[in-house]
């Protein structure tokens, strides 16, 4: 290779402007450890404007001296996007998303070991006529593997450069790094530009039958791999065990949720209640100790708490995505939700759902039927969202005892799984009503690559928890914090009269507001301490929490205000009330921020109606039935 004498002022240059490079490829083919192993940690994470597709972007100086932005696409099988996330890919490749310029050069990464997969992409970029290299990644398991490719051939026939990397090794990425620096960019003609012809199956047709030419002629391949897949996609996608699997899967994840969470809850509890001790010994009685012993750490410390839990939660999501498991576990639902009249292309927004119902609410937009759509959209929030562990923990630790049954079953985990469970087969019964109303449309069977089944990655693993982590924490410490402490005020003024009897905060103004809404509250069995927490926790569901640690701490008599939320509901709630409560957060309508985004995703405020008017509904009815049957059961 040439070396990078060259000191013209082309893209690229160290005295010109920095060579703006584009990373394009298929889902989990190692863009971003790519990106992660180029750049290091010059980088810059935001989202696209108006989207929850994140935009990473990140900035290095060769060995040559020449700067170079990188840009990491979003993964996209396809240019002719079917998802947000390749809708987005296009668009930033076809020059359509304002405020991003086109890129200099395409870097179209490939899993050497699944071309036959990668390719398509590899011919459809081509065809965008920008200067484009192919990048070879996973070299390292492709020479494990036994696959032979010849780089020559394969650059011969596509076209365009080729250059191997290793993503997880130090220096993986030396090749296309010489490469930047010889040169050859500048030299580089902008692809060939070929006009598909004939109608969408006859083109997807065609770009197969190129994909064998081009293997059969680059690459040899012992049909080993194929053959491991097969053998594990067996039972994965077999209509009985693949459902039995996943039901045990799903069954263990909760389990492990009280189980393994246990020790660092623990710890956090003990840290909040020691802090909240020392600000009691150290401060005068007054309101600024009041805010900070009683908002501050009984609110906001009282959600911290419930970090371990949603680390767990997500560890287990982030394995079995890495894994390749829940593209088979939407191929395997597909069936299952037919007969509710929706897709296996429901299972993707529904299951970022379980995370948070906005993001689901928006990949519903890769749902091209509106009518399921519109469907998806709706059941949404009954997925229970991470922001609702929170309240199930804290009432399941309060008055679930923590019993082994069967000699395996951790009971607490039992009742978290069931939650859970409830919620999806309420959303399983509303869809299935929801197709009495409108027409039925043709069902198109659900098409999708199933993507290689891999070890997860320790270090993504690590990275992946590590943004879950600090997403819960800045909510904790902006929105809950913020609300917590309106709540405060709200709770502390105006003082109580002089010879008042009650604890001060019956006469506060949330007091007031409290008692009001108990009275409709009364017969599903709210308090007006609940019916407080309930409002705040409209714009966050975790502020439930907090607010409950609040208006409980201010109720409380001096000395005992440092006693932990859990024992005390324990002790002031009836089996029945606590029962009430995690019914009404199945449905939990309360969410100010999903019903924004509805708004937004289907332009209409009729649907955002509908949405918060059954919810409301079906909650109140359903905690009412609870309700009144644990009374007549003696748990009144
Ligand atoms: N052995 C090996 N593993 C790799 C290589 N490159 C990436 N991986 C692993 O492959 C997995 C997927 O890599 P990512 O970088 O997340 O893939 P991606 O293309 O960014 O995926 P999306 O963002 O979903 O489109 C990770 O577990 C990586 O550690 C490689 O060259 N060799
Ligand atoms: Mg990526």
């Amino acid at each position: 290779m040439s070396s990078a004498s060259t000191t013209t002022t082309s893209p690229g240059d160290s005295t010109g402007a920095p060579l703006h490079v584009a990373l394009l490829g298929n889902p989990n083919c190692g863009k971003t450890a790519l990106f992660n192993l180029m750049t290091g940690a010059r980088q810059k994470v935001a989202n696209y404007a108006g989207v929850t597709v994140e935009r990473k972007e990140g900035w290095f100086t060769t060995a040559g001296g020449r700067r170079v932005r990188m840009l990491d696409l979003p993964g996209a099988y396809s240019l002719h996007a079917q998802s947000l996330d390749e809708a987005v890919t296009r668009d930033v490749l076809l020059g359509r998303r304002t405020g991003e310029p086109l890129p200099e050069l395409v870097a179209c990464v490939t899993d050497a070991t699944h071309l036959r997969l990668n390719l398509r992409l590899v011919l459809e970029a081509r065809n965008l006529g920008l200067p484009m290299v192919l990048v070879l990644n996973m070299s390292d398991m492709a020479r494990k593997q036994g696959i032979q490719i010849d780089e020559e051939v394969l650059s011969r026939e596509l076209g365009v450069p080729v250059i191997s990397t290793v993503a997880v090794k130090t220096d993986g990425a030396q090749n296309l790094l010489k490469w930047i620096d010889s040169g050859q960019v500048k030299a580089l003609k902008p692809a060939r530009r070929e006009e598909p012809q004939g109608d969408a199956q006859q083109r997807v047709l065609a770009l197969h039958d190129e994909v064998r030419r081009i293997l059969d002629l680059a690459v040899k391949a012992p049909p080993v791999q194929l053959a491991r897949d097969d053998r594990i996609d067996a039972v994965v996608l077999h209509p009985v065990w693949g459902l039995v699997l996943l039901a045990a899967l799903l069954f263990l994840i909760f389990q492990a949720v009280f189980a393994w969470a246990a020790v660092p809850m623990d710890f956090i509890d003990a840290t909040t209640a020691q802090t909240a001790e020392w600000l009691n010994g150290h401060m005068a009685d007054g309101p600024l100790r009041s805010l900070l012993a009683d908002g501050v750490i009984a609110g906001a410390g009282g959600v911290i708490v419930f970090l371990p839990q949603i680390l767990i939660l997500f560890f287990f999501i982030l394995v079995l995505e890495d894994s390749g498991y829940l593209p088979r576990a939407a191929f395997l639902l597909d069936r299952l939700m037919g007969t509710v009249g929706l897709s296996g292309r429901s299972f993707i927004p529904l299951l970022s759902s379980f995370a948070c119902a906005i993001p689901g609410v928006m990949a519903a937009r890769s749902i091209p039927s509106w009518r399921d759509r519109l469907v998806t959209i709706m059941i949404a929030p009954l997925m229970t969202c991470s922001a609702r562990l929170p309240v199930y923990a804290l009432l399941i630790g309060a008055f679930i005892p923590a019993r082994t049954i069967g000699g395996i079953f951790n009971l607490q985990g039992l009742v978290l799984f069931a939650l859970y469970v409830a919620g999806i087969v309420s959303a399983m019964a509303v869809a299935f009503v929801a197709k009495r109303f409108g027409a039925r449309q043709g069902r198109a069977a659900l098409l999708m690559e199933l993507p290689a089944y891999r070890w997860p990655s320790l270090r993504s693993l690590v990275i992946g928890l590590y943004e879950r982590a600090v997403i819960f924490l800045k909510r904790v410490g902006g929105i809950i914090l913020a609300l917590t402490i309106v709540l405060w005020f709200l709770s502390s003024f105006p003082g109580a009269p002089d010879g008042a009897t009650e604890p001060a905060i019956t006469y506060s103004l949330a007091g007031r507001i409290g008692e009001a809404m108990a009275l409709v509250f009364a017969p599903i069995g709210f308090n007006w301490q609940i019916c407080i927490a309930l409002v705040p926790g409209m714009a966050a569901r975790e502020v439930a929490v907090s607010a409950l640690g609040t208006v409980y701490a201010l109720s409380a008599s001096a000395d005992d205000t440092a006693a932990q939320l859990g024992p005390l509901i324990a002790d002031q709630w009836s089996l029945a009330t606590a029962l009430s409560l995690l019914t009404w957060f199945i449905f939990a309508p309360q969410c100010l921020a999903t019903l924004a985004t509805v708004r937004r995703e289907t332009n209409s405020w009729r649907y955002v109606a509908i949405m918060a008017g059954y919810l409301f509904g079906l909650a109140y009815i359903a905690c009412f039935i609870v309700y009144h049957v644990a009374v007549a059961m003696g748990a009144g």
